[in-house]
């Protein structure tokens, strides 16, 4: 095959629905995608579940493990699978980690869990936090304190009390004279805490804040401070401001010298910047931690094995090996990665099996546009022309042979649940996706598109008999779009065909041979 620039563009959270009630993908104004569908060879791919290691069919898809399959030709079993077994197997108990942290903080300390309180299966499982509590009881610890994120992203967006209930009603079955299990803070995790790749390092120091000295709005419960924000300023869960649970005016849980805290989120991105602060020695400037207690922290899974974030963790996290990355590298291909702060890991970090260096500081080019930190049902082209500005140009400079992206808008925007605003996010794309075709067509390039699983394709919830309908902010099941332009070809179309058939396609559009651990190119 005749060697020509590949470009590959992942619409984030742009699945394909059949519906088109709440369908922002098919609702929007989109002549360049209606022209790619309409004579370009294309396919649907599964991204969710098993396809992408996730523990079962049931399991949407989501960025870490869409970009992870895509990155790497492969399935491997993800965090959510990987944490069900350590506990169901006992293992996680036997850690160090968890021997460490369980012998620090026995004698009349607290043992602290900060995480995700949900079902979402994206970032945490609420049975996993179960377990563990239940577990440190039976070690001896007297006192445990939850730092409760809410969600409301991964899960219907005003859930926070059916996990706050459920929590609740468990710790209040283990409490007893000898141990003692509450909520002591949380807030929504678009407000606090749980930021990633450095967008908004604010959030983390209001949750440290919170979490750490007890320091932000006091309420007798986390119920009282739900339906108290709820009630004053109408927002759902992941935009609730952060809450310190307190009695007679003292908080109930701050973290203080020779407790133990466990990060039980098992998902990378948003894990590291608040692991970075309680991991970080004096040299850590990314905000004033004021006072650092002495405690010992674990991740519930390490979230970069390179850099050791954290340094202490209870699962291991999948070894992903044999990357394309890796292996456009082997072969000298010139690989350019852009897109905006919100996914600009996505393309990198998730890209290359969770790792954030480079394979090749001569052969990769990662390029990040700063994110606006505005919410971003108010700017949903966010910044798609930026990013494609950028793309066109290298594309066009003739200095890379395969180039990526993330257009964010389909996922950010329709995490707010705002179907204007998302069909408008598509629009945007769309328009990217135009400009970046005349850029591959100057080049005699090849450019395929694709998605990472859905998101705007559903924005309401499943419609109930007599009741209204239902804004939507998670993501879905639905299959993605792979299409290719302007390059003649013929695409399997197997119903089991999934995101890791991806980079063997890529490689065969490169000229080069598949990696053999990686599974079949799309190719017929
Ligand atoms: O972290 C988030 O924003 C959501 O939980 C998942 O979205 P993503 O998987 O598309 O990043
Ligand atoms: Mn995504
Ligand atoms: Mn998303």
């Amino acid at each position: 095959m005749e060697k020509r620039p590949v470009v590959l563009v992942v619409m984030d959270g742009m699945g394909l629905a059949e519906t088109h009630l709440g369908n922002a993908v098919q609702q929007a104004h989109k002549p360049t995608l209606d022209y790619l569908y309409a004579s370009c060879p294309h396919t649907r791919l599964r991204a969710h579940g098993l396809a992408v290691g996730l523990p079962t069919d049931g399991d949407m898809g989501n960025s870490e493990v869409g970009h992870n399959a895509i990155g790497c030709g492969q399935i491997y079993s993800q965090g959510a699978k990987l944490v069900n077994e350590n506990i169901d197997s006992g293992e996680i108990f036997h850690s160090k980690a968890w021997k460490e942290l369980v012998a620090f903080c026995k004698d009349g300390h607290k043992m602290h869990f900060i995480g995700l309180l949900s079902d979402g299966n994206v970032h945490s499982h609420i049975n996993h936090l179960k377990a563990l509590i239940k577990q440190a009881k039976a070690e001896g610890i007297h006192e445990v304190r939850v730092h409760a994120l809410l969600d409301g992203r991964d899960v219907p967006d005003t859930s926070a009390l059916t996990y706050v209930d459920d929590i609740e009603n468990f710790m209040g079955e283990l409490n007893d004279d000898t141990f003692h299990a509450c909520i002591a803070s949380g807030g929504g995790r678009m407000q606090i805490t749980m930021d990633r790749y450095e967008a908004d390092w604010s959030m983390v120091e209001k949750g440290w804040r919170i979490h750490v000295q007890g320091e932000g709005r006091k309420f007798a419960s986390a119920t009282e401070a739900i339906e108290t924000y709820r009630k004053e300023l109408g927002v759902i869960d992941q935009d609730l401001p952060g809450f310190v649970v307190a009695k007679d005016g003292e908080p109930v849980g701050t973290i203080d010298d020779g407790d133990s805290v466990i990060l039980f989120n098992f998902r990378g991105d948003r894990a590291q910047e608040i692991s970075r602060a309680f991991d970080g020695d004096a040299s850590f400037d990314k905000f004033d931690r004021v006072k650092v207690p002495n405690v010992k922290f674990a991740g519930m899974l390490q979230y970069d094995a390179d850099l050791q974030i954290p340094k202490m963790y209870l699962t291991e996290p999948p070894k992903i090996k044999y990357t394309l990355t890796e292996e456009l590298c082997k072969h000298g291909i010139r690989e350019y990665a852009i897109s905006e702060t919100q996914k600009y890991g996505h393309v990198t970090y998730f890209w290359n099996g969770n790792r954030s260096e480079k394979f090749d500081e001569d052969l990769e080019t990662y390029v990040e546009i700063k994110s606006d930190v505005v919410p971003f049902e108010q700017r949903p082209w966010m910044k798609s022309a930026e990013i494609t500005d950028e793309l066109c140009a290298a594309i066009e400079s003739g200095k890379y042979d395969f180039l990526r992206t993330n257009y964010p808008n389909g996922d950010m925007v329709g995490h707010t649940g705002s179907l204007t605003s998302t069909i408008i996010g598509v629009e945007a794309v769309d328009l990217g996706l135009q400009r970046v075709m005349e850029s591959v067509k100057k080049v005699n390039g090849v450019l395929l598109i694709t998605a990472d699983h859905g998101n705007a394709d559903e924005m309401y919830q499943a419609p109930k008999e007599g009741q209204p309908l239902k804004a939507k902010t998670s993501h879905t099941l639905n299959r993605v779009p792979f299409i290719v332009y302007n390059a003649k070809c013929k695409l399997k179309t197997d119903d089991n065909l999934g995101l890791s058939n991806i980079a063997a396609t890529v490689a065969d559009f490169l000229g080069i041979e598949p990696n053999e651990h990686w599974n079949e190119s799309l190719l017929k």
